[in-house]
């Protein structure tokens, strides 16, 4: 990839923007922005004037850019020309800047780039962001990780249903805790096959991961972990019940949304413990 990219900035009347972008066209732009009345700008870009437009066009090769500046100059000697050479950004690696490792209780979850960052004596999930939910920094899954670490340090061995599992990141978490029996199940294909993915990356081959429903999950489980969203966990609250054992820990919830859920896992014969908020998430607790 070139270092650097060049951009042709044409300011003209609104009438003679088509004319113009078929001249870039053809003279080698990789790309075209316009920005007229007929779309919406976006914020913090320049607008154009009242009956004018911008059009600018992007290059890789400065002899392009400069063919295609001389040939606007020719056919509209009236239009502002600007022509900026730019530092190329590496779009498909700054990404990586957003995703944030998390440190909660005794677990570190981050992404492969971030390895050497996570801190000594932590016990550490590798968890590469794709297409699945579930890479640590999101509150919902941060507030069930806190739970995890406090459940599996009361209750060595203990066996654990992820229900939703996404990336595997809640099943994984507790087989590296020390968990028994460990099933995972989440009903969108991709996500299994990453939490698949990741339990190998991760070392714990042994967690049943599927697409299973919860009617073919046999046994119960000392600890089941939910983080779904509220109308899910109401709507599958008589079968998540049903596999709870000891305690069940559910997230996707929102504040306002807390009481209608606690509500229905009350009616089902559990009872709720003190939860935990982050923000405007909620972790609810339940005891059976
Ligand atoms: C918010 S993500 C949670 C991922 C991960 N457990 C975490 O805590 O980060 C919810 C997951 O539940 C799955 N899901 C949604 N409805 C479901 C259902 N009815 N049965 C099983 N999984 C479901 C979604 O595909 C998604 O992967």
């Amino acid at each position: 990839m070139s270092q650097t990219y060049l951009s042709l900035t044409v300011e003209l009347p609104e009438e003679a923007s088509e004319a113009v972008q078929d001249l870039l066209h053809e003279s080698g732009a990789l790309g075209l922005e316009v920005r007229d009345r007929e779309g919406p700008i976006m914020p913090g870009v320049r607008a154009p004037n009242p009956g004018e437009a911008i059009v600018i066009a992007y290059f890789d090769e400065r002899d392009t850019a400069e063919a295609a500046l001389d040939e606007v100059k020719e056919s509209h000697p009236d239009a502002k020309l600007t022509l900026d050479e730019q530092p190329q950004q590496d779009w498909s690696n700054e990404w990586k800047s957003l995703i944030k490792s998390v440190h909660v209780g005794r677990l570190w979850v981050g992404p492969p780039w971030d390895k050497a960052n996570a801190p000594a004596g932590t016990v550490q999930l590798i968890i590469e962001p794709k297409m699945a939910f579930g890479t640590g920094d999101h509150p919902t899954t941060a507030l069930c990780l806190a739970a995890v670490d406090a459940y599996m340090a009361e209750h060595p061995g203990a066996s654990v249903l992820d229900v939703g599992t996404g990336t595997g990141v809640l099943a994984i978490a507790a087989k590296k805790l020390g968990a028994g029996r460990t099933v995972a199940t989440d009903n969108d294909p991709i996500s299994v096959e990453l939490a698949q993915e990741n339990q190998t990356e991760n070392g714990t081959p042994d967690i049943e991961v599927s697409g299973k429903e919860l009617t073919q999950v046999e046994g119960t489980f000392d600890l089941v972990l939910a983080n779904i969203l509220a109308n899910t966990l109401i709507e599958l609250a008589p079968l998540i019940v049903a596999k709870t054992k000891d305690r069940l820990v559910l997230a996707g919830v929102l504040s306002h949304q807390r009481e209608d859920v606690e509500a229905a896992y009350r009616n089902l014969g559990l009872t709720v413990l003190p939860g935990a908020t982050q923000g405007e998430w909620v972790r609810i607790e339940l005891k059976r």
